[in-house]
C-alpha cells in the first residue's frame, strides 16, 4: 500500500535538496530532477511544496514526460486531503496509420475503391429514382441513351429500364470524375515522395469544412514529416516546410497554440516551441521560420535538415486558444523569434473581418537584418491600420531610422501602450532575459504580475 501524506507534510519539502509536489493527488520527490528538468529547474522551485497538477497539465507534457513523472513518485496524499481532480481536455486524433503511409499509394487506392463503391451506391440510388421517374425527361433523351449503349434488349422494362440506363450513365461519370481524383491524390504522393529543392510544395485544394479530415497533430505523442521545402530568407534565418501526409490534412492548430519539435541530439532528447507561420487555412503543410543560434540545439538540427528528411513534431500546446473577445486592445512585446506567436495572431484578427481587436507591437531586434516577417507584417499595417500599428527597436539602428533605439523601455511601453485597463492586455515572447525585464516594466506600470504559467485569462500572457 502507497505511503500518504498531509498536504501540510508535502509544504515542508520545498528546499532545492528536497524538493516535493504533488500531482493528482499523488506525491512525487522531484530532487534529483531538478537541474534536468528540460522546462528549467525554475518552474520547479516555485512549486517546490505545493499542488503542480494545473501547472504541469497547462504546459502541455508529452506522453515520455508523463512516463518520467512515475519515476519520481513517493506517495499518495491522504484521503481527507486528496482534491477532486483537475479535469483535463485532451483531444485525441486517432489518424497514426495515415502518417506512416508515406509515399504509398495503397491510401490513394483504397480512398479510389471508396469513391468507386460510393458512385456506384449512388448510381443505384439515383437510378431508382429516375427509373420512377423516367417520364419526366424527354422520351427522346431516354431513347437516344438507350441508342447509344445498345441497351435495347435490357431496357425492355419499365423500373429496370431507368435503373440499368442510369448506372451505367453514373459509372462514365464516376470513371471520369475518380481518374480526375486519382490524379490528385497521385500528385501529393508525388510530391512526398520526390523531393526537389524550391520545388512549389503541396498543392493545395480547398475542400468545404465538413470535408476536412481531422487535425493531424497529436497533442502527446510525437509525429514525423518530411521537410519538402527551405529558403534561406537571411543567413541564420530559414522557412521550412514540412509536408503532412495528404493535401487535404490541417493542421488543427488553435490560433495562439504552437508545436514543439523533438530530436535526439548526440543521444540525448531535446525538444523547442515553434509557432508555425501556416495556420489552419493553409493545408497540408506546416511551415516554420526558424532562426539559427549559435550552438544553439535545435535551430542546428533544422537547419541542416536535407529534403525527405523526417522531423518529430507535437501539439497543440499552449493555453493561449486566441478568441476575437479576447480583449480591445492588445499590447505585444516581441524579441527576436519571439514574433512568431504574435504574427500567428496579427494574421488572425486581420484576416477576421469580424474582429476588431486593436494591435500594438513593440518589436525589438539587435539590427534591422534581424527584422524577422517585417514585409509581412508591413503588409497587415498597410492594409489594417485600425487594427495594427508596429513599432521596432533596434540595438543598432541603421542611418536615417524611424523607429527606436536601444531596448524596450518602461517609457516607451507606457508611450505605445497607455494605462492599464480591464480591456487590455500584454502578450510576451522572446528570450528570457528580455521577458524578465518586461515582467518587471508592466508591474512597475500597473499591469498585473503573470503566473509562473500562463492562463488566457491572465491580463500579461507568456508565451
Ligand atoms: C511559444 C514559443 C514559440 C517559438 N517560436 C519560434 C519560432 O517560430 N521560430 C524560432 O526560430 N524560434 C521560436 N521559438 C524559440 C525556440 O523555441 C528555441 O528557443 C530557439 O530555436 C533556440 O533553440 P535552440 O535549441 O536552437 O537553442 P538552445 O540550445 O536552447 O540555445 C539558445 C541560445 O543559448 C545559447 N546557449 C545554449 N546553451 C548555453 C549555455 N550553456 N551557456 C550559454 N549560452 C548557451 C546558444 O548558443 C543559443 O544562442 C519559440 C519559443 C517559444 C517559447
Ligand atoms: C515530475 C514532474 C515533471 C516531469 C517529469 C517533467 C518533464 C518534462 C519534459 C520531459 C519536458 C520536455 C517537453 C515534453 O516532453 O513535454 C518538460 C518541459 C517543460 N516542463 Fe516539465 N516536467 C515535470 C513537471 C513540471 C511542472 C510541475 C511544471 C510546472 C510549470 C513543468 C513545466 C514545464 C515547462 C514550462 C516545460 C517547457 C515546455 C516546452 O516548451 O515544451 N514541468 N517537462
Amino acid at each position: 500500500m502507497a505511503q500518504t501524506f498531509t498536504r501540510k507534510e508535502i509544504e515542508a519539502h520545498k528546499r532545492d535538496d528536497d524538493l516535493w509536489i504533488v500531482m493528482h493527488n499523488k506525491v512525487y520527490n522531484l530532487t534529483s530532477y531538478l537541474e534536468e528538468h528540460p522546462g528549467g529547474k525554475e518552474l520547479l522551485q516555485q512549486l517546490g511544496g505545493l499542488d503542480a497538477t494545473e501547472a504541469f497539465e497547462e504546459v502541455g507534457h508529452s506522453d515520455e514526460a508523463r512516463e518520467t513523472v512515475e519515476a519520481f513518485l513517493v506517495g499518495e496524499i491522504s484521503a481527507e486531503d486528496a482534491q477532486e481532480d483537475v479535469e483535463i481536455y485532451r483531444p485525441n486524433f486517432e489518424v497514426t496509420s495515415r502518417i506512416t503511409e508515406y509515399g504509398s499509394n495503397n491510401k490513394s487506392s483504397s480512398i479510389l475503391g471508396k469513391a468507386t463503391v460510393l458512385a456506384v451506391v449512388l448510381g443505384v440510388g439515383a437510378s431508382a429514382y429516375y427509373g420512377k421517374s423516367s417520364k419526366v425527361l424527354s422520351r427522346t433523351s431516354v431513347d437516344q441513351l438507350k441508342g447509344l449503349f445498345s441497351l435495347q434488349m435490357m431496357t425492355s422494362g419499365g423500373f429496370w429500364n431507368g435503373v440499368t440506363t442510369a448506372t451505367i450513365f453514373n459509372g462514365i461519370v464516376a470513371f471520369i470524375g475518380v481518374n480526375k481524383f486519382k490524379e490528385h491524390f497521385m500528385e501529393v504522393n508525388k510530391v512526398h515522395t520526390k523531393f526537389t529543392l524550391h520545388k512549389a510544395p503541396t498543392p493545395e485544394v480547398l475542400l468545404p469544412k465538413k470535408l476536412l479530415k481531422k487535425p493531424i497533430l497529436h497533442p502527446q505523442k510525437y509525429r514525423k514529416f518530411p521537410l519538402i521545402r527551405r529558403d534561406s530568407l537571411s543567413p541564420n534565418v530559414y522557412r521550412l516546410v514540412f509536408g503532412l501526409p495528404r493535401s487535404t490534412d490541417g493542421l488543427g492548430l488553435p490560433t495562439g497554440t504552437h508545436v514543439a519539435i523533438r530530436a535526439d541530439i548526440n543521444g540525448k532528447a531535446a525538444s523547442r516551441s515553434y509557432t508555425p507561420t501556416s495556420n489552419d487555412k493553409d493545408l497540408g503543410r506546416i511551415e516554420l521560420i526558424v532562426k539559427v543560434y549559435p550552438g544553439g540545439l535545435i535551430s542546428n538540427y533544422l537547419a541542416t535538415r536535407e529534403l525527405g528528411d523526417l522531423v518529430e513534431f507535437r501539439g497543440p500546446k499552449g493555453s493561449m486558444k486566441y478568441h476575437r473577445d479576447l480583449c480591445k486592445n492588445l499590447g505585444m512585446i516581441a524579441g527576436g523569434t519571439g514574433i512568431t506567436p504574435m504574427f500567428q495572431l496579427i494574421r488572425a484578427i486581420c484576416e477576421d473581418p469580424n474582429d476588431n481587436t486593436k494591435v500594438t507591437l513593440l518589436y525589438g531586434n539587435q539590427s534591422d537584418a534581424d527584422i524577422l516577417l517585417r514585409h509581412e507584417l508591413e503588409g497587415f499595417e498597410r492594409r489594417f491600420p485600425k487594427k495594427l500599428s508596429v513599432w521596432h527597436v533596434l540595438v543598432q539602428a541603421p542611418e536615417g531610422w524611424k523607429y527606436g533605439t536601444g531596448f524596450v523601455t518602461k517609457e516607451l511601453i507606457k508611450e505605445k501602450f497607455g494605462a492599464p485597463s480591464s480591456d487590455f492586455k500584454v502578450h510576451l515572447c522572446g528570450p528570457p532575459g528580455m521577458i524578465n525585464a518586461m515582467k518587471t516594466n508592466l508591474v512597475e506600470l500597473g499591469f498585473e504580475a503573470p503566473g509562473v504559467v500562463s492562463k488566457i485569462t491572465d491580463q500579461v500572457f507568456i508565451f
